[in-house]
């Protein structure tokens, strides 16, 4: 008989060896004085902050994981969520996946990101167990498998979710935030500006994806809250 897939472990594949355990990451990769909404800056910065996030150990991986764990427990919106979308972790970002065992616990259920087929860069939300099939989607990153339709009574729309939790690239002390580039975030969560039910929507980044100041972009969609294995940061909300 096949094996059922590890659900709640992050793929091994995920911790390279850090290069350098002892230098911190902000010293061995540091910003440029000044950050403009130019999409070259945007690029060089994502390029240097996912730099430093793959830089780290496994050491530091493991006591962020479990620090970010310690957070997100007191987090009001997850104690009341039924419903909770969170990542599998890619290219060296904080890992949330501790989360799955404790939701499910609580009864709540929880939701990966799907590639939409045939979409202009947004996102699905399927539902993820112990025996969801996985399969790696055009970036190499694990999402349910959506090939034969069996997810259909599995996916819920996107305003119907509790809590998103969102990977990060870099935030700042505002609540400011950048994402991988692609806009799949910001495109499937652009409704939450208008009235009506909305998720709480939840960075989650590594202490040191923070940065001084980060240009907002008229698409951005404002998140309710940041949380690192260090801080939450509370934005406050302009609507
Ligand atoms: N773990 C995780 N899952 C996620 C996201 C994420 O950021 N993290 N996403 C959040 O949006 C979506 C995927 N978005 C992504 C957007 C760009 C790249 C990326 O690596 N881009 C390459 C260019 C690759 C190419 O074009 O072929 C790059 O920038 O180097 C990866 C994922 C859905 N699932
Ligand atoms: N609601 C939207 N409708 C149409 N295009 C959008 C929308 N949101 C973002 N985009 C486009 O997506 C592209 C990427 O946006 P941006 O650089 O802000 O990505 P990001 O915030 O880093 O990614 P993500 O939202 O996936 O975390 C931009 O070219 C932007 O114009």
């Amino acid at each position: 008989m096949r094996k059922p897939p590890t659900v709640y472990a992050a793929p091994a594949s995920l911790y390279s060896p850090s290069l350098s355990p002892s230098a911190p990451s902000t010293t061995l990769w540091p910003l440029p004085a000044e950050l403009s909404h130019s999409e070259a800056d945007r690029r060089a910065l994502r390029r240097l902050l996912r730099q430093r996030r793959r830089h780290l150990s496994l050491r530091e991986r493991c006591s962020a994981e479990h620090a970010l764990f310690r957070q997100l427990k007191r987090l009001p919106e997850l104690m009341r969520a039924r419903t909770v979308a969170l990542y599998l972790p890619n290219d060296g970002e904080i890992d949330a996946t501790l989360l799955c065992q404790w939701l499910t616990r609580r009864g709540a259920h929880v939701y990966l990101p799907v590639l939409r087929p045939f979409a202009d860069n947004s996102l699905w939300f399927v539902r993820y167990d112990s025996s969801t099939p996985l399969v790696k989607n055009r970036f190499g990153i694990a999402e349910p498998d959506t090939r034969f339709g069996a997810h259909k009574r599995r996916r819920l729309p996107a305003w119907a979710l509790d809590v998103v939790l969102m990977p990060l690239v870099g935030f700042d002390a505002t609540g400011a935030r950048i994402g991988m580039g692609g806009g799949f975030y910001d495109r499937s969560f652009a409704f939450t500006r208008r009235p009506g039910p909305r998720p709480r929507l939840i960075g989650l980044a590594h202490h040191c994806q923070k940065v001084p100041a980060l240009p907002v972009q008229p698409w951005d969609v404002p998140l309710d809250a940041i949380v690192s294995d260090r801080e939450i940061v509370r934005p406050s909300r302009q609507d």
